[in-house]
């Protein structure tokens, strides 16, 4: 079959953040009464207006306002919206094939996805991936892989962890309202070990690991457990960077113990902590790396990579699924990494965050409301508190946050406490956006911490 040879009308690419009405603007509200007649109640929006077209690190709504987005549809479009080698692969890939389930009549992207996933990944051991279509799908899947290769059942997660919601990774993830409350019962043999939250706990990173893993052998027996999951920085619970040294650690009694490492990258991956892979920044090599998000730019995909001798101890058929990696989802992922390589925007995450940090610590430092600045690269984050304690300040932190929507910019909050406003921009984004969102945040959080 040829390309489609229809004329396309050229999507807009706004240079710059515009504010035609209030946010969300008529349009999107009329479309958001629709919504609430024909969408569950369940799923909830940040910011409840209608995107009609995005380029790079701007979001166009139904109203015709241009917004900067410091969220990149939590931690996805790390080479920016509908980047150019993304959209190419896309379409060509479209005109040929768009599905034959690769159990059933493989195709040569899914292999070269695995190939690069090989390359890029920590570690130089000989590795293998399979591929799946969430993050919660890989999490799983990389349970299930060190179960038959350990032939053990336990796994342990973290307090603040975040790991999907499907049964079992609601059972390894922390909060439980809104993601668990009521869904339960959750899977058995699921064990949850205090963590490393510096700013809370005041511990080193050995001593957190230290006390991780008196939990562990204490209560659950080393030689039980198939897997430790771990996000080398927290997302959903807060964005939280363990101290140096507590990941190290743990995968060190991993190794020693015959305990299957598993780094959950859903969030840190694909250079978005200024890394490949944030698993590298303290020399970890994971033995299985979850990955999805910015493996694709939009596209869904996931992926567990590790050693092949993990991969195959599961016997032919014990993996798989009806889309995993879909033709389209790998060719935007090669259309992703190569636009990850050309850009090096390993190194732009870094770029930004030697222009984000001094400004949210300087900001903390002026108002007093900001009780952490932390995180790496372009995965940046504030925890609110109230001023001279470190009582978590959900309500300013949701203030916040609501003053820079009402101002064209996309921020995303996160944490237990519901007290951390989390940076996650395009990697790709340009200094004069960043330093416009940032002086849209820092003007929010002067007003708010006096309203
Ligand atoms: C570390 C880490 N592991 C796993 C996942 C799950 O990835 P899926 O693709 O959402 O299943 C995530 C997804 N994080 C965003 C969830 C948003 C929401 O559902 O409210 C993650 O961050």
């Amino acid at each position: 079959m040829t390309a489609s040879t229809t004329a396309e009308p050229q999507a807009p690419a706004p240079r710059q953040r515009r504010l035609r009405t209030e946010i969300p603007g008529p349009v999107s509200r009329e479309l958001q009464q629709r919504r609430v007649d024909a969408v569950a109640a369940g799923v909830s929006s940040v910011l409840p207006v209608y995107v009609t077209s995005a380029s790079g690190g701007l979001l166009t709504d139904a109203d015709g306002n241009v917004l900067i987005d410091f969220g990149s549809g939590i931690a996805v479009t790390n080479v920016g919206h509908s980047a150019p080698a993304v959209v190419d692969r896309v379409r060509k890939q479209a005109c040929w094939f768009t599905h034959t389930c690769f159990m059933v009549t493989p195709y040569e992207g899914y292999v070269e996805v695995c190939e690069a996933l090989a390359e890029l990944t920590p570690g130089d051991h000989a590795k293998k991936s399979v591929l799946f279509n969430s993050g919660a799908e890989a999490v799983e899947n990389a349970v299930k892989i060190a179960r038959v290769a350990t032939g053990r059942q336990a796994v342990v997660v973290f307090d603040h962890a975040y790991h999907g919601r499907t049964n079992l990774t609601m059972g390894m993830t922390a909060k439980s309202v809104p993601y668990k409350h009521g869904f339960g019962p959750f899977a058995p043999e699921v064990y949850r070990v205090p963590g490393s939250y510096p700013f809370r706990d005041g511990l080193s990173g050995p001593e957190a690991a230290a006390l991780a893993i008196d939990r562990i052998e204490k209560q659950i027996g080393g030689d039980q457990v198939a897997a430790v999951v771990l996000e080398p920085i927290q997302g959903e619970g807060g964005f939280i960077e363990p101290a140096r040294g507590f990941l190290p650690a743990i995968a060190a009694w991993c190794r020693d113990n015959g305990v299957v490492f598993v780094a959950d990258e859903v969030q840190t991956g694909f250079c978005r902590t200024g890394s490949w892979f944030a698993s590298s920044d303290e020399d970890v090599v994971p033995d299985l790396i979850a990955t999805a998000k910015g493996i694709a730019g939009g596209l869904p995909l996931s992926a567990v990579t590790g050693r092949a001798e993990l991969l195959d101890a599961v016997g032919p058929g014990g993996l798989g699924g009806t889309y995993g990696g879909n033709p389209i989802a790998c060719a935007a992922a090669l259309g992703s990494i190569e636009t990850m390589k050309t850009e090096d925007l390993a190194s732009s995450a870094k770029r930004i965050e030697g222009v984000v940090l001094p400004r949210l610590r300087a900001l903390a430092s002026e108002t007093g409301v900001i009780g952490d600045v932390r995180g790496r690269g372009a995965m940046l984050a504030a925890e609110f508190v109230k001023p001279g304690t470190t009582e978590p300040d959900a309500d300013l932190t949701k203030r916040v946050a609501a003053a820079c929507h009402r101002a064209g910019v996309v921020v995303l909050t996160c944490g237990t406490y519901g007290n951390v406003v989390r940076l996650l921009p395009p990697l790709s984004l340009s200094n004069d956006l960043l330093d416009e969102g940032l002086s849209v945040l820092e003007h929010a959080v002067r007003t708010e911490a006096r309203a």
